[in-house]
């Protein structure tokens, strides 16, 4: 404990922290944590960890090395053949966006909450890929999964004090956590339900989505991915693309109605590109660089996902002369590339403009990563937390370029990040979102005026932190069929 302290101390600058707490009451002090660790950008510090979450568990998310490689490979292709890239994912998601519009043609004059509605659109789009059919948004059963999916999101949010305090766990009541537990069993039990109500009708030369796929690989003596670890993948899919992609649609909607402007420039380029006729196709994108830069910008500004999620460090590395130790875990900011005034110009401005060149054309940034660090040379804050303290410190170390640590470590760039071991991490759904933000956005501003539904009304683009996602503040609007 003293050598960590004192090595950290050596190595690592930092303010001081408290005996025991570190720098909690710091944190605790803030409402807005993404804030706080903006503000201490240039200035790192130490602060406090929270506990490993969901420990033990093996699936995509929770695993490592080898198996993680074989189930990554799995579900990217079976994310593939279902839909990515293809054209079925655009019928899976235009079903969904056929019943968006249909609803709302039909309750025209009432307010909608984001919050409410938005979860279950983006869970229904993955579970038409996992289960081949979409849910009644009124079903109870589904009302009961988000719940459940909430609940857990909400009891494991990284900035629960005790999470970053873990002996204050005794001061949670243990109804809290034991409830987390059955809600997360609960979930589970229904995705079971489902297995085997599609067991029955399974044909292993016809695979008609993710479950097949799933059941056709049961029992193999010879397969690399055990039963259990695509079961717990599938639970995986569900919490990583449901809250992720929900709160990307919610900040959409929130920007359109803070920016009317920029909601009439949308709807003008895609009526003139794509007409009102039918509903807009992935294959439009190219003709609407406004829309799209208009999306990269709210994904900037917004950035969901703010610090992906943790990863380790294989080895002792030093970065910039400071000793980052082995099995640290690291969380890499990536809002603090997004917000850089370095790379971007008035970073706090909401301006699709910025990926547009001077003809107009949509203009990537590799400074972009919603969806987690590419091989790009990006400065970032690192967050570092040493596992093996009682109380665990996190450290924001300098900014570094991400190549620099890279070649610190002798190892890919994707092979850097792990998650509480080893192998290279990106969103596995990065494909399915871009494309659920796109079709949906487009469709609903191609029929609809979107509109705050109280005028008076003043929307708050400050961020709610749950899990992993930072999502706006609840509010309320309506969709208006467009004269
Ligand atoms: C706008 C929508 C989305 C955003 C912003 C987003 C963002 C992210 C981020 C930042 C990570 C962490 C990457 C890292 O380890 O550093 C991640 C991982 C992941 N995402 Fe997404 N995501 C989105 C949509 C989805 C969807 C629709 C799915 C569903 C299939 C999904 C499934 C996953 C999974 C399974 C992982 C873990 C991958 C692994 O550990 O190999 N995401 N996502």
């Amino acid at each position: 404990m003293w050598n960590t302290y004192l090595n950290g101390r050596v190595n690592i600058p930092g303010p001081i922290p408290w005996p025991i707490v570190g720098n909690l009451p710091m944190l605790l002090r803030t409402k807005n944590p993404n804030k706080l660790f903006l503000e201490l950008r240039m200035k790192p510090l130490w602060l406090r960890s929270f506990v490993k979450l969901f420990k033990g568990q093996t699936s995509l998310v929770f695993s490592n090395g080898q198996e993680w490689v074989a189930g990554r490979k799995f579900t990217a292709a079976a994310l593939k053949d279902f839909g990515v890239g293809t054209k079925s994912i655009e019928e899976r998601i235009h079903e969904e966006t056929r019943y968006l519009i249909d609803f709302f043609s039909k309750s025209q004059n009432s307010s909608i909450d984001a919050s409410k509605l938005f979860p279950k659109v983006a869970s229904n789009v993955v579970s038409n890929i996992i289960f081949g059919e979409r849910f009644d948004h009124e079903d109870p059963e589904f009302i009961r999964l988000l719940e459940n999916v909430q609940f857990i999101i909400e009891q494991n949010s990284p900035f629960r004090p005790d999470n970053f305090f873990p002996i204050l766990e005794v001061f949670r009541t243990t109804n809290q956590l034991q409830a987390a537990v059955e809600r997360f069993n609960e979930t589970k039990e229904c995705i079971r339900r489902r297995i085997d109500k599609q067991r029955l009708t399974f044909d292993p030369c016809v695979i008609r989505n993710f479950l097949d796929l799933y059941l056709a690989q049961e029992g193999k003596q010879d397969s690399k991915i055990s039963e259990s670890y695509l079961f717990n993948t599938i639970v995986d899919m569900y919490f990583a693309g449901t809250d992720t992609t929900s709160g990307a649609l919610q900040w959409c909607m929130l920007y359109m109605l803070k920016f009317p402007d920029v909601q009439l420039k949308c709807r003008a380029e895609i009526l003139e590109a794509i007409g009102d006729s039918r509903l807009p196709k992935l294959s439009d994108r190219e003709d609407l660089s406004y829309v799209n830069a208009t999306l990269h910008e709210i994904q900037r500004i917004a950035t969901t996902a703010p610090m992906a999620v943790p990863h380790t460090t294989l080895e002792d590395i030093y970065i910039e002369g400071k000793l980052i130790p082995k099995k640290s875990i690291l969380l890499c900011d990536l809002m603090s590339v997004h917000l850089d005034p370095i790379v971007w110009n008035e970073p706090d401005i909401f301006r699709p403009e910025r990926f547009l060149d001077d003809k107009g054309h949509f203009l990537r940034s590799e400074n972009f990563c919603p969806f987690s660090l590419g091989n790009n040379n990006l400065k970032i804050i690192w967050y570092l937390l040493e596992p093996w303290s009682i109380v665990n410190f996190i450290i924001i170390a300098k900014i570094v370029p991400i190549h620099h640590a890279c070649h610190v470590l002798k190892v890919n760039p994707h092979m850097f990040f792990t998650f509480l071991n080893k192998g290279p991490r990106q969103c596995v759904g990065k494909h399915l979102g871009e494309a659920e933000l796109f079709l949906i956005f487009t469709s609903l501003l191609q029929r609809f005026d979107l509109i705050k539904a109280n005028p008076d009304q003043t929307l708050s683009t400050e961020g709610k932190q749950t899990f992993v996602t930072l999502e706006p503040q609840p509010y309320e609007m309506k969709f208006v069929i467009r004269n």
